[in-house]
């Protein structure tokens, strides 16, 4: 089932110079995308827009087939789609508990909350009273990912998934991305500069280049034959797959 579908989506900063440019796409529920490419292709942008931290320059989304409004971040978290910024957006003076208890507020029983997030991620229960800015980056980010799943996405967008994370770090989170978009059907849509690590993961995944998709193909026909990458992100030679 489609959770996610976009049309002619334009996005970026000026209506004259959009960087994601007439992208049509579509997230199935319990899909995991990589969204990768070379820097400054848009991935971040075409994020922040679905998430609607961007008003979107042309073109629809819709969640469920209900088309969403531009520009209304208020509204995207209630369609479902939560967004892990890639600064991670945590109270950084607030502790973890607090962090985790802010993200249920109105969504049922704070105490079962916070023992789900810790099902998630039991590394943060030695860290419930810790604030947010003095945990480790890896722990920021299971923080960070655990705070959107307690808001009960149906499509969770995580930007810059690794960045800064040690190896081992990361191979604690990708299970939980796996557990979330198996068992609850969340769809998740992640971009990722650690291209093998990326499609590792991933279902599907997809080269934008220059703000449009330059290949698309399943992570595993593309981890197989991850010279079909690098040329895309090359410009070179690409043609979209499957
Ligand atoms: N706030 C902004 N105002 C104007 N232009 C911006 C802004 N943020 C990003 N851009 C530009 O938009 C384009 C797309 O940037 P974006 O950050 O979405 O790319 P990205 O694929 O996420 O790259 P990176 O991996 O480097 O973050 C780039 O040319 C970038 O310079």
């Amino acid at each position: 089932m489609t959770v996610l579908q976009c049309t002619g989506l334009q996005a970026g900063y000026a209506k004259s110079a959009p960087c994601v440019r007439g992208l049509d796409l579509t997230v199935d529920a319990g899909e995991i995308l990589a969204l990768v490419g070379p820097n400054g292709a848009g991935k971040t942008t075409l994020l922040s827009t679905l998430a609607g931290l961007l008003p979107r320059l042309g073109g629809t989304v819709a969640v469920e087939s209900d088309p969403l409004a531009s520009g209304r971040p208020r509204d995207a978290v209630r369609a479902g789609l939560v967004l892990v910024p890639d600064d991670r957006a945590l109270f950084r003076r607030l502790s973890t508990e607090q962090n985790l208890r802010l993200a249920i507020r109105g969504r049922g029983n704070r105490r079962a909350g916070v023992d789900r997030a810790l099902q998630y991620f039991p590394a943060l229960e030695s860290r419930l009273r810790v604030a947010a800015g003095q945990l480790s980056g890896g722990e920021q980010q299971m923080l960070a990912i655990a705070r959107a799943l307690l808001q009960q996405p149906k499509i969770l967008l995580i930007d810059e998934l690794s960045m800064g994370l040690a190896p081992v770090v990361v191979e604690s989170i990708l299970p939980v991305l796996r557990q979330v978009a198996e068992t609850d059907r969340t769809a998740v849509v992640l971009v990722e500069q650690h291209v093998r690590l990326a499609l590792e993961i991933a279902d599907r995944a997809i080269v934008l280049v220059h703000g449009e998709i330059a290949l698309t193909d399943t992570g595993a026909a593309l981890a197989a034959d991850i010279g079909r990458v690098e040329r895309a992100y090359l410009g070179v030679g690409a043609s979209a797959g499957a």
